[in-house]
């Protein structure tokens, strides 16, 4: 079983007010029973990595480009994020495939390139609320499955984080039962591509309106093996409750 991954990620929020409190987060939680992670902006990457230095707290990017380099202004690349002293990647999150049309086939050059330049990616999915409402949960998350992940993937460089879209920023969140029945797909059909070997060591995050009050639930479902968290993680405190509750 893999250690436990709580992944905060900032969006385009967040600040120096926020992030003088990440030293005060490392102090509180300084040998976590889980991994900590938390992804900036990019503008913050740097500063964060500095703050974080020494701590259990991991960095890493919200995107990255599917080129090591060139002509791609406003694109930040998967050794940039390195240099700046991240160690993980967000990819292929609903707000990037919504605002930027990212489909699978480009969050899978992207995730062959994090990878190969030697980010862990934290790959996204999830179904829209139409989507569910027919009845296509499973098959939208076994299609952006097999088509955002690339067949080189390793257990250690790869995380999978179901996010339902209609779940974001909202307050809704599935049942557990709802969120079992997909996280139990998802290993199983990592399983079926990758092996069973492979696919139990591949943390599978849930996302979406994971705050203090319902972490703890959410983290006893099977197959549920962090989180990936948005508006709570820019609260320290609160983001601290959820590490606690996955440290349990
Ligand atoms: O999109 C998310 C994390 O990537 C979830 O955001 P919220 O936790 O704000 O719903």
């Amino acid at each position: 079983m893999p250690r436990k991954l709580a992944a905060g990620n900032w969006k385009m929020n967040g600040g120096s007010a926020e992030l003088s409190e990440i030293a005060a987060l490392a102090l509180a939680h300084p040998a976590p029973g889980c991994d900590v992670l938390i992804c900036p902006p990019a503008t913050l990457i740097s500063r964060m990595a500095e703050a974080a230095r020494g701590s259990a707290i991991a960095v890493g990017g919200q995107d990255c480009h599917g080129a090591v380099s060139g002509a791609h202004t406003g694109d930040v690349s998967a050794p940039m994020l390195l240099d700046a002293g991240a160690s993980h990647v967000i990819l292929g999150h609903s707000e990037r495939r919504q605002d930027h049309g990212e489909t699978d086939a480009t969050v899978r050059i992207k995730t062959t390139t994090a990878v190969t330049e030697g980010l862990i990616a934290v790959v996204c999915i999830g179904e829209t609320l139409g989507e569910r409402e027919a009845g296509q949960t499973l098959d939208v998350i076994g299609t952006q499955m097999d088509g955002s992940l690339p067949d080189s993937t390793t257990a250690a460089t790869i995380v999978v984080a179901y996010e339902p879209v209609w779940a974001i920023g909202t307050g809704l969140t599935p049942t557990l039962d709802q969120i079992a029945e997909v996280h139990d797909f998802m290993r199983a059909r990592l399983a079926a591509r990758f092996g069973a070997d492979m696919a139990d060591g591949i943390r599978l995050l849930y996302g979406g309106s994971v705050k203090p009050s319902n972490a703890a639930e959410i983290f006893a479902v099977p197959n549920v093996d962090g989180a990936l968290v948005g508006g709570a993680s820019l609260k320290a405190d609160d983001f601290g409750q959820i590490i606690a509750a996955l440290d349990s």
